[in-house]
């Protein structure tokens, strides 16, 4: 009997690995075609590529599901130059295994195509039905500087995330290494890449980020805290993400000495999840910002199928099922299951909740 979700984990996988490949283009070869949105942060050709090429994947097999998706594609349509370095760039990225790249439905049939693919993902989102969250680079900032950065998929089925796959192409292979904060521009990809998935109910697996079909995967789960003073903070580079001067004073609380290690983007979570660190904090730096499902979908599984537990500061579970943000949520809090409790604890007495 295959088991629950296997095609679309099979294909979400298959479609991250090959979105994967375009970004590791467009940071080796290109100029990464840098351009403004509306709310001043970055975006980059390999964002509008990556997006388009996981949508085309998905509408091949699941032609019928809905798709919450970063990026959009207006300012495309009125910048030629753009459109056609992206074009460039979509048109010519494939999986190297032939089978592989069938299976994912093979070429976008040109460049309009492709525009109206990128704005397939304009789903209001919801609490019914099967909807798809994509971050085609999450942590922008950390791909443009060389540092972690992930590819993001999720399946959610009546608001609850069903399968998750992050592509992280910057961090280790090995489970085991230690955890590091920013790799720097200059370090070769050599022992790098990793794809981490979950399926609700059947654990967590990490595996090589390939160029063709998938590698072997194995089961990862978070690293039992026996003391919590010797415990690991991930959190974010940017301090405008999340508040660092609160997640320092969490730490003394629990008499933490490590430093935090700060990366980019989803790869937090897939880090605390095969136990390269413990602890991802996220704490609220405004009172308005709402958190995008994109941000979280994947990794929210990926942590609590490997044995973790991820909340809100307010200990409510992430609530994907209000539309294209966590509205009901405020920050997060992710650690082991066993110890989430006595971290959450301490998050809101330093955060006076
Ligand atoms: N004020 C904010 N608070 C929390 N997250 C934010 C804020 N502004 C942007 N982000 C999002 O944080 C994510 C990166 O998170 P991290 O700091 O963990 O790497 C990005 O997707 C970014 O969205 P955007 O894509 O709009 O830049
Ligand atoms: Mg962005
Ligand atoms: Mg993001
Ligand atoms: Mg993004």
């Amino acid at each position: 009997m295959t088991s629950l979700y296997a095609k679309e984990l099979e294909v979400a996988q298959l479609a991250v690995q090959r979105a994967a490949r375009l970004t590791k283009r467009v940071f080796h070869e290109k100029a990464k075609g840098t351009v403004s949105k509306d709310d001043k942060s970055p975006v980059t050709i390999g964002d509008f590529g990556a997006q388009a090429l996981i949508i085309a994947a998905l509408q091949h097999h699941f032609p019928a599901d809905e798709i919450v998706a970063e990026e959009e594609a207006a300012q495309l349509r009125t910048d030629a130059p753009l459109r056609e370095q992206i074009w460039d760039l979509v048109s010519t990225t494939q999986l190297d295994d032939v089978a592989a790249e069938g299976f994912l439905g093979g070429r976008i049939p040109g460049a309009d195509a492709m525009l109206d693919l990128i704005d397939r993902g304009n789903s209001p989102g919801g609490a019914r039905g099967r909807i798809w969250a994509i971050d085609p680079i999450d942590g922008t900032k950390g791909f443009l500087r060389g540092g972690q950065y992930a590819v993001c998929l999720a399946l959610m089925v009546d608001g609850d995330v069903k399968v998750g796959v992050l592509g992280c192409p910057n961090l280790p292979v090995d489970d085991a290494a230690p955890l590091t904060a920013d790799i720097g521009a200059n370090q070769t990809d050599e022992g790098r890449g990793v794809l981490f998935s979950a399926v609700v109910g059947q654990g967590a697996t990490s595996r090589p980020l390939g160029t063709g079909a998938l590698a072997e995967g194995k089961k990862i789960s978070m690293k039992p805290i026996t003391e919590m003073s010797s415990a690991t903070f991930c959190e974010s580079v940017e301090s405008g993400h999340s508040n660092q001067s609160d997640s320092a004073q969490i730490a003394q609380k629990l008499n933490i000495t490590n430093p935090s290690v700060r990366m980019d983007s989803q790869a937090k979570y897939g880090s605390i999840a095969r136990g390269a660190g413990d602890i991802y904090l996220r704490l609220p730096t405004s009172k308005t910002y709402q958190e995008k499902i994109w941000d979280h979908a994947a990794g929210d599984l990926i942590v609590r199928e490997a044995g973790g537990q991820v909340t809100d500061t307010t200990g409510s579970r992430l609530d994907f099922s209000r539309g294209r943000t966590l509205a009901a949520n405020k920050g997060v809090v992710a650690a082991p299951a066993a110890v989430h409790g006595q971290v959450l604890k301490v998050v809101q007495e330093v955060l006076g909740l």
